[in-house]
């Protein structure tokens, strides 16, 4: 299975069509409405719209209640949801079972104890998304452009395939790559020029850089569900869930 790639905070047409031309396989949609990358209801169907068919739609809520995900999920028609709050495994299988989507859900990476933390998912979400945690004072739960420490991956073994954030730009997104075997890699900030707007040269960049790297390396820090890949619940790029 190829790397995924998702370019996360896609609010205008312009940077949606950057994604898609680069060859983006997911792109996310912010519904938070501190960040500067907050998308409302009727610009997210349009977006959605545009894209469906050629990238999959991932709506990223943080700790969203049911009736805002309902609406979401009405209006805007997305193919995963993308919990980046402190939703609970509980809370995950509840939203997983409810909407009838895949989940990716987000935890911040700064500890082993974080890493041990991780099991606990398995089974309740489809995807995990290995982020750096919020810097303290930080306005915003993810999002903010700072990595963590990779080497904390290694040895890693989750039956849940796992994608890697935080802090990824095209320069970095060759490294990780070659030192860490995640299923996908999601970027926001690191295709910006300014908190919230996207430049289509860097979203390109981004995606040559990850795909260019996208081999098998030697001293691999394998992600086993990306080997069994074809088995995974996002095997094929039109059903997700399949
Ligand atoms: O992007 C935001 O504004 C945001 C707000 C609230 C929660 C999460 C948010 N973004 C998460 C992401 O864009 C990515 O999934 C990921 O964390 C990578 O972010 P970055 O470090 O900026 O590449």
């Amino acid at each position: 299975m190829s790397l995924e790639i998702k370019i996360c905070g896609i609010n205008t047409p312009d940077a949606l069509d950057a994604a898609l031309e680069a060859g983006a396989d997911m792109i996310g949609m912010v519904f938070f409405a501190p960040s500067p990358r907050h998308v409302e209801h009727a610009t997210a169907h349009a977006l959605a719209e545009r894209a469906r068919g050629r990238a999959r739609v991932v709506a990223l809520t943080v700790d969203a209640d049911d009736s805002a995900l309902a609406e979401i999920v009405a209006r805007v028609r997305p193919d995963i949801l993308q919990l980046h709050g402190k939703e609970t495994p509980a809370r995950v299988a509840a939203i997983r079972a409810r909407f009838e989507l895949p989940v990716i859900k987000a935890i911040g990476i700064a500890t082993q104890a974080d890493i041990d933390g991780l099991k606990a998912y398995e089974g309740s979400a489809d995807w995990l998304l290995l982020d750096a945690k919020a810097p303290k004072g930080a306005a915003l739960p993810g999002g903010n452009g700072v990595t963590f420490d990779w080497t904390l991956l290694a040895g890693l073994s989750l039956a849940t395939p796992f994608m890697l954030s935080g802090g990824l730009d095209p320069s970095n997104v060759g490294d990780a790559l070659s030192l860490i075997r995640p299923a996908g890699v999601d970027v926001s900030s690191g295709v910006e020029r300014a908190p919230g707007v996207k430049d289509p040269d860097r979203i390109a960049a981004f995606v040559r850089a990850a795909r260019a790297a996208d081999i098998e390396p030697v001293d691999a820090i394998r992600n086993p569900a990306r080997a069994c890949a074809a088995s995974a619940p996002y095997a094929n790029q039109t059903s997700p869930a399949s």
